[in-house]
């Protein structure tokens, strides 16, 4: 029986079940809800116990023809007949396991860290790798620290790409998480894990409690089963040419004029006032609320969240974490402004919590803060500004597009966007929104409000990035070109009335975003895929 890609995996673990359920009756019923894995996990049954339950459960498996793997002991798995195992980093080594079960069908390693993974996939003998804990669990007393679903995604992509440096004998090992993995964050979770070529998961997800723990384990399994049907099935859309992307940014802007969508902002106290007019300017209804208590009340009805860290205290990451995670279970499109990131260690270590919980949807930064998101010490950060650009941005946008499974802007003279396939170039603007406070963050008002017509139109326009569908995006390529193209465009004209100074320019810049047609638009574009 060849082990499924991508699997539902079930591990067992008699002490998580409710009380009068039996683990035969749970693994039943999680085999009708669609687990397609079964690892009998025992830690503290003796041996005659632990052979006992495997055999029962090696003839549920049987019938409903789903693989029955053992934890740890290849002496049970070889009295019942069973041919997969699962090792630990201190368990029988691989090679041992082969030489006393030569017809093993199929070995599973944990891994924790990019070394342990590969060298795990260097032989050909392993067939699955369960990375984790993803989050943190108490279904594993000796868990060592949990790794969060952006770690995961840097793990498997490198495992990935030592893959393709292996002999062409070796196959692509299937690959599950594993830790703390559940109904509510298991979509966080796979999102991290898309491939950007195919646009599925590269892996499945492996539970205990989820599972085990539920008085219900036919409906958790088959909850968890449809959020992993959502992720293998979706493919890529093409991409784009510059008439495309206007004839969106026309669609999205028309749209928001006919019915623009509330924005809940959780932005920083500099820029609120400035942010509520310019969302009201493109007829789009600011709430600038920082109740976790009205959250999920407000992520019923909003178009969009801003979430902007400028103004970053624990008190408001508290905020950000619980508006996110209502946007992300409805589906709304969530723009992240990472206000001087790279300015504190405090700024990274939050920044670093906040999307390990949260999936963005559209990130927009400049140059010292993507910098700072992506790792990249070449640009340094000057507080909440940047000191000096990427040597190459369009593979900065890329790249951190990739890495985030999000849509990139990096701001500048010249500003980039990249879904991670597609990288654009947008050289409009005026020097004068470097003069007043708040242009980038009102900025990120724009995309937001073009965001929310991307989700309002969302099963008209389809997105680009692996599953961003999934987070109600829509087309948040399109969405970002045309709040960038808004905020800049807005700018040039407003620079045409002759401002006096910085303080008549902002007036003739909200002026100009509340009379802003299509057509200035795809007029004055300066925009190039590149
Ligand atoms: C699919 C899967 N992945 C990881 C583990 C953890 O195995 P291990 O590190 O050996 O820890 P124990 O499960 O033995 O406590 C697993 N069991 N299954
Ligand atoms: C066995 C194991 N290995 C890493 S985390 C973990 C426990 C997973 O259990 P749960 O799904 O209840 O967090």
């Amino acid at each position: 029986m060849a082990l499924p890609r991508s699997p539902l995996y079930l591990v067992t673990q008699r002490e998580a079940l409710p009380p009068g359920v039996s683990l035969e009756q749970c693994v039943q019923e999680a085999l009708q809800g669609g687990v397609e894995i079964v690892q009998l996990r025992e830690k503290h049954a003796d041996s005659r116990e632990f052979l006992e339950i495997a055999r029962g459960l090696q003839t549920i498996c049987d019938a409903a023809e789903v693989p029955l793997v053992i934890n740890d002991r290849v002496d049970i798995a070889l009295a019942c007949g069973c041919r997969a195992v699962h090792l630990g980093q201190s368990d029988l080594s691989v090679k041992d396991v082969c030489a006393l079960m030569p017809t093993a069908k199929s070995i599973g390693v944990s891994a924790h860290d990019v070394s342990e993974a590969t060298v795990a996939c260097a032989t050909d003998d392993v067939s699955l790798i369960g990375i984790g804990p993803i989050y943190a669990t108490t279904s594993k007393s000796d868990a060592k620290e949990a790794l969060g679903p952006r770690k995961l995604a840097r793990i498997i992509d490198a495992l990935r790409a030592y893959e393709r440096t292996l002999s062409s004998a070796n196959g692509r090992v299937s690959i599950v998480a594993i830790g703390g993995i559940n109904a509510s964050n298991a979509a966080r979770v796979l999102h991290m894990t898309c491939n950007f070529d195919t646009g599925e998961t590269e892996a499945g997800l492996a539970v205990i409690s989820a599972i085990v723990s539920s008085p219900r384990p036919r409906e958790a399994a088959q909850s968890l089963s449809d959020i992993l049907a959502d992720y293998r099935s979706e493919g890529r859309s093409h991409k784009p040419s510059r008439e495309d992307l206007l004839a969106n940014v026309v669609r999205l802007h028309d749209s928001s004029r006919e019915s623009g969508g509330l924005l809940h902002h959780i932005t920083n106290t500099v820029v609120q006032n400035q942010c509520a007019n310019v969302a009201l300017a493109l007829r789009a209804s600011p709430i600038m609320s920082m109740s976790p208590e009205e959250a999920g009340d407000l992520s019923a009805i909003l178009g969009c969240l801003v979430i902007n860290l400028g103004t970053l205290t624990d008190d408001s990451l508290r905020v950000m974490k619980e508006a996110g995670r209502h946007a992300n279970s409805n589906k709304k499109p969530i723009v992240f402004d990472p206000v001087g990131v790279g300015a504190s260690a405090f700024r990274q270590s939050k920044t670093d919590q906040l999307l390990d919980h949260v999936q963005m949807s559209i990130i927009k930064g400049n140059a010292g803060e993507l910098a700072a998101l992506s790792g990249d010490k070449s640009v340094r950060a000057r507080g909440v500004d940047s000191a000096g650009g990427f040597a190459d941005p369009v593979k900065a946008v890329r790249d951190l597009a990739r890495q985030e499974r999000c849509v990139v802007v990096l701001t500048g003279q010249i500003d980039y966007i990249s879904d991670g396939m597609t990288v654009i170039k947008l050289s409009n603007g005026v020097p004068h929104l470097g003069n007043i406070t708040g242009s980038g963050c009102a900025t990120g008002t724009c995309i937001a409000a073009y965001a929310s017509a991307a989700h309002s139109m969302s099963t008209t326009m389809r997105a680009t990035v692996p599953q961003a569908s999934i987070w109600g995006g829509g087309d948040m390529l399109s969405a970002a070109v045309g709040g960038i193209l808004a905020m800049t465009v807005a700018a040039e004209i407003a620079m045409e009335k002759q401002p006096g100074g910085p303080s008549t320019f902002t007036g003739h810049l909200i002026d100009a975003l509340y009379n802003l047609t299509a057509q200035n638009l795809v007029e004055r574009a300066r925009v190039e895929v590149v």
